[in-house]
């Protein structure tokens, strides 16, 4: 039997979310915004949110594997239209839901191989990726496989952290050390390299020599406050140029206060108003997929960690819906 959801006699075009008018929207398994599965739409689709239930990479409070679920189950309140980007994104392009990717939780080289084999997988297939969930350990896979497609990307990293760092424990694959090994193999375009919210403690002021001599720009959590979103936003649109892009989000970018439901707080974090007007202001740059780590549910309250993450990747599905259709419209 086809799990195909369209209906016979259904025009051809995007699949949307199931309709919260004629099915509470609290009704049914979770998919992100309700969106069908990947199987659901014939096995492709122009953006694949799909997860990622890996956290063996953290330094300390584990808990992210559980990220994308909560994800899912936060976005069940997501509507179609997006008024602050003026768009209905899932009626622009074809966005589903891919399910997980199952990596090994035992063996952290193993798992890197299957992430970046999975995403090679999904991409080979023509779609974006929105990742959701696991530790940031999963964006040295997923940069792999991006870079294999697009050649080195552009990378905005909104995050309390560097992620540069060397080795935890003489482990190279860790979520303190994505970034270095990702400028080590090349598949970043060093030009164009920002970490976006950085703040906290260090190890010692090399950490911030090393990071700049990778290349990287800083944007601090304290800039943003007092430069104001618009600037931040316009210096980094200008920085990037039309470079594919990939937008690698922590959600620990957010204060605490926004965003407790995570494995290495620190204080004086962006507000989630801040994020999302800056990804807002992003608009109409090449975003070639991206990726949100670092939920981990067990330390959320009220959802309020789930809620922010998934309205912050409905913000950026909708840029690559967006910027799908006017592709195609060209
Ligand atoms: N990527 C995240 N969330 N954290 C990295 C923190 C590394 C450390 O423990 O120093
Ligand atoms: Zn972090
Ligand atoms: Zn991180």
């Amino acid at each position: 039997m086809s799990t195909d959801a369209r209906q016979p006699g259904q025009p051809a075009g995007p699949v949307g979310p199931v309709d919260s008018s004629r099915i509470p929207r609290y009704a049914g398994p979770a998919t992100f915004a309700r969106l069908p599965r990947l199987d659901q739409v014939g096995g492709t689709a122009d953006v694949a949110v799909v997860g990622v239930p890996f956290d063996t990479g953290v330094s300390y409070r584990p808990g992210a594997r559980f990220g994308g679920n909560a994800i899912r189950e936060a976005s069940r309140l997501l509507r179609p239209y997006n008024p602050a980007q003026d768009a209905s994104p899932f009626a622009l392009a074809q966005v589903a839901d891919a399910g997980d990717i199952a990596a090994n939780p035992f063996n952290i080289n193993e798992a890197v191989e299957t992430i970046e084999a999975a995403t090679d997988d999904l991409l080979g297939t023509g779609a974006r990726l929105m990742t959701l969930g696991g530790d940031h350990t999963i964006a040295l896979p997923i940069l792999r496989s991006v870079a294999r497609k697009h050649g080195p990307v552009a990378l905005l990293h909104f995050d309390a952290h560097l992620d540069t760092w060397d080795t935890y424990f003489g482990a190279e694959y860790t979520h303190g050390t994505p970034f270095r090994r990702a400028v080590e193999e090349g598949i970043l375009d060093t030009s164009a390299l920002s970490h976006v919210g950085t703040r906290g403690p260090l190890y010692g002021k090399q950490d911030l020599d090393d990071d700049a001599k990778m290349g990287f720009g800083i944007v601090t959590s304290a800039d943003v406050m007092r430069r104001g979103v618009d600037e931040v936003a316009d210096q980094l649109r200008q920085r990037i140029g039309d470079r594919p892009l990939y937008i690698s989000i922590d959600i620990d970018v957010l204060d605490p206060a926004h965003a407790p439901g995570t494995g290495t707080p620190e204080a004086g974090g962006l507000t989630s108003r801040e994020l999302l007007e800056i990804l807002r202001g992003l608009a109409g740059c090449h975003l070639v997929s991206a990726d949100l780590v670092e939920v981990a549910p067990a330390y959320d309250h009220a959802e309020m960690t789930s809620v922010a993450a998934s309205h912050t990747a409905y913000e950026l599905t909708t840029i690559m819906a967006r910027q799908i259709a006017a592709e195609r419209a060209a």
